[in-house]
């Protein structure tokens, strides 16, 4: 099927189905107008299909091999240069295409600056918004605007979506507090275990939406994203986590964002790559 705003893109190496068939879709969102520091999250989409050329498509931990799953590739959003809220109305927009021609999909963006999760929240009125971040991303506003990627949990929270956060190690005074004045936990890196996880993400309405900025693992795995900060997680502990998620809730939708880089083969690609193929397969071993 044809949308208003993708356009084709590499693509996964296995067979991929149409939308209207799938259970998972890929779309890209090659978005980096307000990048703050390190630049090259526009390549991020393509780096990490890229960087799926690599991997097995049989996943051994789960004995399933994600290449019979039905996932659909519907390419990339076509951004708009320097704009986070009008890049963010056309992912809203196609997931709520790709929505209205498949009420089952779990659209999963790959970014692109972690602004572009506002979109498909938007679209998807998820009751949950749980998110691996090194950064809190609450401000009101940052660099005179309210849609930068520093204060997408803000404008979810504003949603009324409740929301719950892990591998936080940076955010301003004003964020701590507005965070503990509304009532959003968030656990730091340094305390982070699975415990922790299970014990805030349990009460959580479904169905939620699952967020990773690449950023929250820690920066020996993702050298190349926007804002990078020392002292992330590990990789099996934000897969355990996640699988924590896909068996006890209701998904609504997946994304890795602020994936950067400028080389195939970057580390941060590869590491993203191996977490959304850990995601499908994770999902098609719980719910064939
Ligand atoms: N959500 C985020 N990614 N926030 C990080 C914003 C950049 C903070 N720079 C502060 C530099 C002060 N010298
Ligand atoms: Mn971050
Ligand atoms: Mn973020």
């Amino acid at each position: 099927m044809d949308f208003l705003y993708t356009y084709e893109t590499l693509k996964l190496e296995f067979p991929l189905i149409e939308p209207e068939e799938a259970r998972f879709a890929i779309m890209g969102v090659p978005f980096d107008g307000t990048t703050s520091f390190k630049p090259g999250a526009r390549f991020g989409p393509t780096l990490i299909r890229h960087a799926t050329l690599n991997l097995e498509s049989y996943i051994i931990d789960y004995d399933v091999d994600i290449a019979e799953l039905p996932i659909a590739d519907i390419g990339d959003v076509a951004v708009v240069a320097g704009d986070p809220r009008k890049t963010a109305d056309r992912v809203r927009e196609t997931v709520e295409e790709l929505k209205r021609a498949n009420p089952n999909v779990i659209p999963i963006l790959l970014g692109g600056e972690h602004s572009q999760t506002l979109g498909a929240v938007e679209a998807l009125k998820p009751a949950s918004y749980v998110v691996f971040d090194a950064h809190l991303d609450l401000r009101e506003s940052y660099e005179d605007n309210p849609y930068n990627h520093a204060c997408v949990a803000r404008r979810i929270h504003e949603l009324g979506v409740r929301e719950a956060m892990f591998g936080i190690r940076s955010g301003t005074r004003e964020e701590v507090e507005y965070a503990e004045r509304e009532g959003i936990a968030w656990v730091h890196a340094r305390d982070y275990d699975f415990d922790a996880f299970v014990e805030l993400v349990k009460p959580l309405p479904e169905p939620v939406y699952l967020s990773v900025d690449i950023d929250a693992f820690d920066l020996s795995l993702v050298p190349s994203t926007g804002t990078p900060e020392a002292g992330g997680l590990r990789f099996w502990e934000v897969v355990e986590a996640m699988e924590w998620l896909v068996e006890n809730k209701r998904i609504a939708g997946f994304d890795i964002m602020e994936v950067a880089g400028s080389e195939l083969g970057d580390v941060t690609a590869l590491t993203a790559a191996k977490l959304l193929f850990h995601f499908i397969g994770a999902m098609g071993k719980e719910k064939p």
